[in-house]
């Protein structure tokens, strides 16, 4: 059992919170609303902005270039990859790029990407990888399960640029990277008494994840 399955086994009622809530039932489904999943990717781009800072740091408290180079292909799956699809999604809707950096953060967006940039700040490197990993991993397990006879199978679901994103090659290999990386950290790094320590770090970042497809229900049900 690698770090991340250790994690995941250890903030269990968390991580279903967050890899089975409602909003990605829905997408999965194709019944999600609209406006619920543009509330979302507007967010999303607000949220990534933060998360490319965070992959930043991580640069900064790397020791080693093996590390850097890490934090340095999360950074760019952010800039080159993620937002290309924010970009042409919310194009779709008409909204530019200085729409969408204009647009305000939702309490949502600002306690998880703060939390995960506190852990770096506060923490170590490790420390922030494990923060970040309900993201970059978790996303992919979420692509796979609403894809899973292959990109090609979803025909014209609504959702089919997402969620092709996301169970696509490109970003599962950007995972397993990710996952790989963690689980050499650790080996490093961890010991024993640290793991309950990061175990609840994880547990609130999944949490985090969870109350951020909340927050989009939420917006369409407040109208
Ligand atoms: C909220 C959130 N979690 C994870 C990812 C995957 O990078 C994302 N784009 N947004």
């Amino acid at each position: 059992m690698d770090i991340f399955e250790r994690l995941k086994a250890a903030a269990k009622a968390e991580w279903s919170s967050y890899v089975d809530h409602d909003f990605v039932r829905q997408m999965g489904a194709g019944t999600l609303a609209p406006p619920a999943f543009q509330t979302y990717l507007v967010q999303d781009y607000l949220f990534l902005i933060q998360f490319a800072r965070a992959y930043a740091l991580a640069i900064y408290k790397s020791r080693s270039l093996a590390d850097m180079r890490a934090a340095q292909r999360g950074l760019s799956a952010i800039l080159d990859v993620e937002m290309d699809l924010h970009v042409r999604l919310c194009g779709r809707w008409g909204l530019t790029p200085a729409a969408i950096e204009a647009a305000p953060e939702h309490l949502a967006t600002i306690a998880y990407t703060r939390f995960v940039l506190d852990c770096g700040v506060s923490g170590d490197l490790l420390d922030l990888h494990v923060a970040l990993a309900p993201c970059v991993i978790g996303y992919a397990e979420i692509g796979r399960r609403l894809a899973p006879d292959g990109v090609a199978a979803l025909g014209d679901h609504p959702y089919r640029d997402w969620i092709g994103e996301y169970a696509g090659e490109v970003y599962q290999e950007i995972a397993a990277g990710a996952r790989a990386h963690l689980a050499a950290l650790a080996a490093r790094s961890m010991t024993e008494q640290r793991f309950a320590e990061l175990a609840a770090l994880f547990a609130k970042a999944s949490r985090l994840e969870a109350d951020f497809w909340q927050m989009a229900l939420n917006d369409v049900a407040a109208g």
